[in-house]
């Protein structure tokens, strides 16, 4: 069947830059917002967090399996972090209702899993 959305939201996609200890924003254009989806494979069970730029080009800027040992923090009610085996995400909603929407998604994988 493929995969299902289970969640929908817009962020601008960042990752934790170790070496001058601050987050970078992803992606060749800063100021465009990203389009974050969580989908779901049911047919293998599987879970990922996929982002493209809101440009005509859909620029991918996450693409990060979502695995059972997998920590997350909602640091606040617009700034998620995940953690990776490679990297650290940080998700900046658009709004104040994403991050415990898109916590909430990740809760519900997690489960799943
Ligand atoms: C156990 C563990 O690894 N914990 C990690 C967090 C974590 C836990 C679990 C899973 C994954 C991860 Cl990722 C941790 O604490 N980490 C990971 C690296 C960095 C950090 C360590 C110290 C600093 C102190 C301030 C804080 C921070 O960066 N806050 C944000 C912030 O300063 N900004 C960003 C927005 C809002 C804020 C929320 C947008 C841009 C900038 C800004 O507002 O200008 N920190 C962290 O998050």
């Amino acid at each position: 069947m493929g995969e299902t959305s289970i969640c929908n939201v817009k962020a601008t996609v960042m990752t934790y830059d170790d070496g001058c200890k601050r987050w970078v924003t992803v992606g060749s254009d800063t100021a465009v917002l990203s389009r974050v989806q969580i989908y779901h494979n049911p047919d293998v069970n599987t879970f990922r967090v996929v982002g493209r730029k809101m440009q005509a080009d859909q620029e991918v800027v996450i693409n990060c399996a979502i695995t059972k040992d997998m920590k997350y923090n909602l640091a606040s009610a617009n700034f998620f972090q995940l953690r990776d085996s490679r990297q650290l995400w940080g998700l900046n909603f658009g709004s104040e209702e994403e991050g415990p929407l898109f916590s909430n998604s990740i809760k519900y994988a997690l489960q799943t899993l």
